[in-house]
């Protein structure tokens, strides 16, 4: 049985004004593939997570996930569809006014499916997916450390179990130590929950030891969509620039390398 690809995006066209961000892109992600997006600075990454979530619309072109296009079937239906995916934004995002319980808790008190104690419940269950104490629950976001505030964010992200994942930046302002320690936490919720995951990132060591799939992002279209180890091969200028500057890419923590 061949599933659906979970995200297919068809000729994709942005533009903001005279400017073409996006010019005919296309992009499969399949069940249970970890695709780190990447580019050059301003070559369209985040608009293209924009689109996947729906909360902008390309100028042309088709964004499915799950086998359906974004903005099909009743509202209902969208909002089911909806449902099925986390987003981790960049830096976080977490409400300032709120603790962490009542932030993890959002997505569920929003869509008023869970009583205050299946609430409370869910709270400590993905607190302790995340890796954090309990008592974390009760704290305001500006007492959390960056590496706890990223966490609290991927707990809000799952709060809902969805299959997709998508993250923007998820190491970003991270040192080394709490970055590999928060993209070894994706790396085993991804093989736990079974997640399919799209990123973006510009560090070669994030998508190292989580892509199973490098999408690169160049001349408004995706110019390659294969493994890391395939990517490396390719005569890309990119490629050039972002993966063979010394001392950036660690041979063998990629996940086709021995873990
Ligand atoms: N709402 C907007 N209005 C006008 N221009 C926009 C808007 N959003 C994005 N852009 C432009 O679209 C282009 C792509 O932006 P985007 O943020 O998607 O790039 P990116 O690849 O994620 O960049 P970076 O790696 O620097 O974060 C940029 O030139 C940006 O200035």
């Amino acid at each position: 049985m061949s599933a659906s690809p979970v995200i297919e995006l068809r000729g994709i066209v942005t533009r903001f004004g005279a400017t073409v961000v996006h010019d005919g892109l296309d992009l499969t992600v399949h069940r249970g593939e970890v695709v780190a997006l990447v580019g050059g600075s301003g070559s369209g990454k985040t608009t293209l997570l924009r689109h996947i979530i729906g909360l902008t619309r390309p100028a042309a072109g088709e964004v499915s996930v799950f086998g359906a296009p974004l903005f099909s079937g009743s509202v209902r239906e969208q909002r089911t569809r909806r449902r099925r995916f986390g987003v981790l934004f960049q830096h976080g995002a977490l409400f300032s006014a709120m603790n962490v319980a009542e932030n993890i808790g959002f997505p569920l008190r929003e869509l008023r499916i869970a009583t205050d104690a299946e609430i409370a419940n869910l709270v400590a269950l993905k607190l302790s997916l995340v890796e954090l104490e309990p008592a974390t629950a009760l704290l305001m976001p500006a007492e959390l450390s960056g590496g706890m505030v990223k966490r609290v964010a991927l707990a809000r992200a799952l709060a809902l179990e969805p299959e997709l994942l998508l993250l923007d930046e998820p190491t970003a302002g991270l040192d080394p130590d709490r970055s590999m320690a928060f993209v070894e936490l994706v790396l085993s919720l991804q093989r736990q929950l079974g997640l399919t995951v799209v990123l973006v990132t510009h560090d070669v060591d994030t998508l190292a030891a989580l892509a199973t799939k490098i999408a690169i992002l160049s001349d408004r279209r995706i110019v390659s969509c294969v493994s890391l180890e395939e990517t490396m091969e390719l005569d890309h200028p990119f490629v050039e620039s972002f993966f063979r500057q010394p001392f950036r890419y660690r041979a063998g923590v990629g996940r086709g390398g021995a873990r």
